[in-house]
């Protein structure tokens, strides 16, 4: 009875499909991943994107036999919203959001209003300001990171197979999903005023993804205006009934005393319903790395392509496509927006058989210690239209304080994609990678700033995904914390990492990519005696690997590592480049080394039994 659902997602299986049922015997998909050019085009690309929602359904039953109705709005004339009007929802639309449960009588609903309103709503109704160069400034109360813990998938019988399952995706039934969204709903009901935003995730057509976010902050509504694909007014006439929808409550808590909570704060995704529910965090990170997570399961499972925590950027004058793997903090957005090089995203990609494309429609860049002189295309971003997250301003000049971490050390500026001068828009490119930079913030300062990867020790550091959490990321993290974050996205994969790394690594044989271990974290010593890799030696290291000149440099094996670095590098300390010379006190180095590679043998003993033995000796030896 409970499939009448609206938007059901029927595909052909992808190559991915056939690893369906986990445990998997991983090594054997590895194995044949690193061979040369065994990856064929897939299936699932040549069928149509299985993500049309069926226009006669729109009631859906769950086992439990509750009726429930998806928000549609299906009118066509109202891109705009007006203070003036009582509601801009017409017609069937305000039947459908009544018989959703929202209180058509009494809330207004917004959909995707001009950023003008947004600002003129957030600074009425939530104390935001305008910030001197015209960025409204937002707080996001009691959570400033994500809450991980907090994190929920429910378990149902569409995707239950494919998650994989654990502390990162946390099971919850499906009931308590009803009653938190319900709960979410209600809450909404209280408000005069309702946000929908309705925009895409993904610039390939062919891909994307209809994202709809109701919210009762307009500071939400303008972050995932900023974050998600923003539709021309004609797409957004005909946008129809959205893939994914985001109900975010997060003003209100969740109750501690329903099945499963662990706190007043649930963040929780329904893939069989395709919805998330947001209660007890105004964080805004959540929302867009709902919508990753959501890509994470798509893009393999669905669509046979490749999601990947990364930013990317593409040569001016080659063409050259770069993609930059890394968890929160290693310097993806920093160090893909290049004055060199145009940007294709900072943060989600989905590689594709065809080439590159980004998810977002905006950036999320960190604004701790931020300046003109070190990285100005994110400093010029924070204008009209940027929301500057958490940030210490000014009273009187209401100038930014970057330095002040007062409130959190995460402080944020979500800006539209094309604030950066360079961006490549439409975000997309047809053309495979020629370079992939794997980025770890490694606080113990023992990784060399860079190295050079084999195949097989590409496919090993990605499953074992060494850095560290930034501070204020995550709820609770206060200093660098050293993690094994598995694909260098942990907490935001949905599958088994072992999916992901034979994608990986298939694309990267059959297009012959070159990959790079960039350590942006601590050298001469480890968090708290040495100090970070200053940026412009990064930036200057990473314009190497661009030119071709590292690939052409003269290398060394950095032992216990079995790292091959370069011996010398144009502008960049010798002694920097191997953290043997670069450590006063050469004792404690070799402590430090002994410590991480124990540390990885440990961690990747999860995956040993499933590699193959190149990838297994592809770690450190101790
Ligand atoms: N060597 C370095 N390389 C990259 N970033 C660095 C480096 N040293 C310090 N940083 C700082 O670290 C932070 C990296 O954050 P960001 O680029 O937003 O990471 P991500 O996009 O991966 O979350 C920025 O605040 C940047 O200024
Ligand atoms: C927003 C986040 O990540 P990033 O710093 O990579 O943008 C996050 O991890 O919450």
């Amino acid at each position: 009875m409970w499939l009448l659902q609206a938007r059901a997602i029927k595909s052909a299986p992808s190559p991915a499909f056939r690893f369906s049922t986990f445990p998997h015997p991983l090594h054997r998909l590895l194995r044949r991943a690193i061979r040369p050019s065994r990856c064929s085009s897939s299936a699932a690309s040549k069928t149509s994107p299985s993500l049309q929602p069926n226009p006669t359904a729109t009631m859906v039953y769950t086992q439990g036999g509750t009726p429930y109705v998806t928000p549609h709005i299906l009118h066509k004339h109202y891109a705009q919203a007006y203070d003036a009007e009582p509601s801009n929802l017409i017609g069937r639309d305000l039947e459908y959001f009544s018989q959703a449960g929202f209180d058509m009588e009494r809330i207004q609903i917004k959909r995707n209003a001009p950023v003008a309103q947004l600002y003129e709503d957030a600074i009425r109704n939530e104390g935001a300001v305008i910030s001197a160069s015209g960025a409204l400034i937002n707080f996001s109360g009691k959570k400033t990171g994500r809450s991980p813990k907090d994190k929920r998938i429910v378990y149902e019988e569409t995707s239950k197979d494919e998650i994989w399952w654990g502390s990162v995706n946390i099971k919850m039934d499906e009931h308590t999903f009803e009653i938190n969204r319900e709960r979410a709903i209600d809450f909404l009901n209280t408000r005069d005023n309702v946000y929908v935003f309705d925009g895409y995730a993904g610039w390939d057509p062919k891909y994307r993804i209809k994202v709809r976010v109701i919210c009762a902050r307009a500071y939400h509504a303008l972050f995932m205006h900023n974050m998600l694909i923003r539709p021309s007014d004609e797409e957004l006439a005909n946008f129809g009934e959205p893939d994914f929808i985001i109900y975010n409550a997060g003003q209100f808590p969740a109750n501690r005393f329903t099945k499963g909570m662990s706190s007043a704060t649930s963040v929780e995704i329904n893939f069989k319903r395709m919805e998330m529910v947001i209660l007890g965090t105004e964080y805004a990170g959540e929302m867009k790395k709902g919508v990753f997570s959501v890509m994470h399961y798509l893009q393999p499972v669905k669509f046979g392509q490749l999601s990947l925590h990364s930013s990317a950027n593409v040569g001016m004058e080659k063409g050259d496509v770069t993609l930059f793997f890394g968890l929160s903090g290693t310097g993806k957005t920093t160090l893909s927006a290049d004055p060199r090089r145009q940007l294709i995203g900072d943060d989600e990609h989905v590689w594709s058989d065809t080439g590159v494309f980004n998810i977002e429609g905006g950036c999320y860049a960190k604004c701790i210690n931020l300046s003109a002189e070190k990285e100005p295309e994110i400093y010029n971003a924070v204008r009209f239209g940027s929301i500057l997250e958490n940030v210490v301003y000014n009273p009187i000049t209401r100038v930014p304080d970057y330095d002040d971490i007062g409130i959190t050390e995460n402080t944020r500026c979500a800006y539209p994609i094309e604030y950066i001068p360079n961006a490549k828009i439409p975000c997309v490119v047809d053309r495979q990678p020629s370079n992939i930079i794997m980025l770890t913030c490694d606080a113990f300062g023992v990784l060399p700033p860079v190295s050079k990867l084999t195949p097989e020790q590409a496919s090993y550091h990605f499953l074992a995904g060494y850095t560290s959490k930034t501070p204020g990321t995550e709820d609770g993290v206060l200093e660098p914390i050293p993690t094994f974050s598995t694909c260098y996205s942990a907490p935001f994969i949905v599958l088994h990492p072992g999916r992901y790394a034979e994608m990986l690594a298939e694309r990267m044989a059959k297009h012959n990519v070159d990959c790079w271990l960039i350590n942006t974290g601590w050298t001469a010593g480890k968090y708290g005696t040495g100090k970070r890799c200053p940026l412009k030696y990064t930036r200057r290291i990473v314009d190497a690997v661009h030119s071709g000149e590292l690939a052409k440099a003269e290398f060394e094996t950095f032992g216990t590592f079995g790292l091959q670095i370069p011996i010398a590098l144009e502008g960049v300390p010798r002694e920097l480049l191997n953290p043997r010379s670069a450590w006063p006190d050469k004792e404690a180095f070799e402590r430090e080394v002994r410590k991480l590679a124990g540390m990885f043998k440990k961690a990747f003993a999860l995956y040993e039994e499933d590699v193959d033995e190149k990838v297994r000796l592809a770690g450190p030896q101790v």
